[in-house]
């Protein structure tokens, strides 16, 4: 029988959702590619997925991506390249290494010259929610599991007539196939992360974390957004039933995405947002949940996203007989992960948008065991904790981490992705802060009753039951006790929360082992903070801890 009977087209041939020829590629440098697929639906995406063999379909539809190499970002890999037009505003500091204007063009040169002849996927989208904010960035990618990432993570544009009149402000290029040469390219490594905001082009080669697209569109709003007097903040952020928002800020692994997902809410995002003088608004159209031993019922939310076609399950190992995914593996990484639509939350804020927040939660994984679950800060004290950014990064997120969670300061909590100096982002908050009469939380969601690996972490229901009850104002005027390093406040009790959870020292074996990592970790924080207390008002460089 003819196999055009039921006149199928291959994959390739199907062009329906094709909007474009290569235009707008070859100004970018880009010629002699062979097939250009512009703006595919996720449906002709998996198509292309599997007639690639990119990836596998398991049990209900999820995309199965293997990342490679690379399981989580390759922090040390990324750059920004040092020239005129950026050059004043950027922190060439810990995180932001500089790459000469040349260098990148030389590695631009070698990459288009590794496309041709290949294929590529183009995804038209913005950053931003709010249209007064919003930057229409192009994702070209050499992989088409790549294409429905973006697709699952950015904003779309609404009609056939905006993809026509679309016009790219940024371009991200994801070419997992292009590895640099460090002896030609004068890379660290093989792999890069390079931006260059003259160029408005963002070059990722060598690693196929999908993580390392978004977090570069992240990373160009971080420069963008404060120059508009936006704050832009790696935080997740919902709204409660009386119409306040709250953000809830952290480094990788913190909670974000698990405690922004709260039946009780409306979530407008999981990770990235801006704070205008419209309120705020999420950057992003999808969330990206670490699924390690993700549990169905402390995560009901998130669990059911991880069996539902349109969601990547990257790295998550599954057995290819039954197609069952197994959440508890660790064999590839700890960091698995599923990005999938906003709307797959039940209770998304579909305009992606909120009122102006009226609570600000710091979050911090203390692996040390020694901060209590939850403290009201003051203003003074918010701006400390949020310069310093302390947590405790886990396995995995980033190249190079151990097993064992190694304390990190983090600024804004979220420092590899931060352009402007901390003070920069600081001020905005302290403004908006201000004006907007917000209260700031810091809740420790790490270890209590001892060190990772003699404690053990606070459980979800307590956090969030801690959490629930400050944004409901249930914690305004309660009983507290002053935490006699950090001096904020801490609740004596909250309601569905045992009265033993909210004092960490109670819980230790040793109440003196206690006392003495507390000290360190104190004296660590101000060690920290002494690079900053030039830059910022004495009150808030006075917020610190005290050792006696
Ligand atoms: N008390 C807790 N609060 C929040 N997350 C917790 C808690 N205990 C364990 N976890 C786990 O920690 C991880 C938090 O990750 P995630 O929410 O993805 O962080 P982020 O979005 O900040 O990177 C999840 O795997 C979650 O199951
Ligand atoms: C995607 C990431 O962010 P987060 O863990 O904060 O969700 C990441 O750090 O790679
Ligand atoms: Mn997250």
């Amino acid at each position: 029988m003819p196999n055009n009977l039921l006149n199928l087209k291959t994959p390739a041939e199907d062009q329906a959702a094709v909007l474009k020829a290569d235009y707008g590629l070859a100004q970018l440098g880009l010629s002699n590619l062979r097939k250009v697929y512009w703006n595919l639906p996720t449906e002709a995406l998996y198509e292309e997925v599997i007639f690639r063999g990119e990836a596998r379909i398991s049990h209900q539809g999820p995309l199965l991506a293997d990342t490679g190499q690379h399981t989580g970002r390759a922090a040390a890999d990324k750059a920004i390249v040092r020239e005129g037009t950026s050059e004043a505003k950027v922190w060439w500091g810990p995180y932001n290494r500089p790459m000469a204007p040349d260098t990148f063009d030389a590695l631009f040169a070698r990459l288009q010259g590794y496309l041709q002849g290949r294929d590529l996927f183009v995804q038209d989208c913005y950053g931003g929610a709010d249209p007064d904010y919003r930057l229409p960035v192009r994702i070209v990618t050499e992989l088409a599991w790549h294409s429905a990432f973006a697709r699952n993570m950015f904003i779309k544009p609404a009609s056939t007539e905006e993809y026509k009149r679309f016009v790219p402000e940024f371009t991200i290029l994801a070419i997992p196939g292009f590895q640099a040469t460090p002896s030609i390219d004068q890379t660290p490594g093989p792999t890069t992360i390079a931006l260059n905001f003259d160029q408005k082009l963002c070059l990722i080669g060598n690693t196929a974390y999908a993580g390392e697209i978004k977090k570069s569109v992240f990373t160009v709003m971080n420069h963008l957004l404060p120059l508009q007097g936006v704050l832009s903040m790696h935080c997740s952020a919902n709204v409660g039933k009386d119409g306040t928002s709250a953000l809830f800020f952290g480094l990788s692994g913190t909670g974000k995405t698990t405690l922004s997902a709260d039946p009780t809410r409306g979530l407008i995002g999981d990770d990235e947002h801006g704070w205008s003088d419209n309120g705020v608004f999420n950057i992003e159209d999808g969330c990206y949940a670490k699924v390690i031993g993700l549990n169905a019922q402390a995560e009901p939310q998130i669990h059911a996203c991880t069996r539902r076609f349109g969601t990547i399950l990257e790295n998550v190992v599954y057995d290819p007989a039954s197609r069952r995914i197994d959440l508890d593996s660790d064999a590839r990484t700890e960091n698995t992960r599923a990005s999938y639509p906003l709307d797959f939350i039940e209770n998304a804020v579909l305009s992606k948008m909120g009122p102006h927040p009226k609570h600000i939660v710091l979050l911090t994984c203390d692996a040390s065991g020694v901060m209590p679950p939850l403290a009201r800060l003051s203003p003074e004290q918010a701006l400390y904790h949020f310069i310093s950014g302390y947590t405790s990064k886990l396995a995995g997120t980033e190249a190079g981490l151990g097993r064992e969670p190694e304390i990190t300061f983090s600024p804004c909590f979220g420092g590899p992705f931060m352009v402007h100096h901390p003070a920069v982002y600081a001020e905005l908050l302290r403004r908006k802060m201000l004006r907007h009469g917000a209260t700031c939380w810091l809740v420790n969601t790490g270890w209590t009753g001892g060190p990772y690996g003699v404690g053990k972490r606070i459980s979800i229901k307590h956090t969030r039951a801690l959490l629930n009850a400050a944004l409901e104002g249930k914690l305004d005027g309660a009983a507290c006790y002053r935490d006699p390093v950090f001096g904020f406040d801490v609740p004596k009790h909250c309601p569905d929360v045992p009265d033993g959870v909210m004092y960490p020292a109670e819980s230790w074996p040793d109440r003196a082992q206690y006392e003495a990592r507390y000290r360190s970790l104190a004296a660590r924080f101000i060690e920290n903070f002494k690079k900053f207390e030039a830059e910022v008002a004495p009150e808030v460089a006075a917020a610190g801890p005290r050792v006696g």
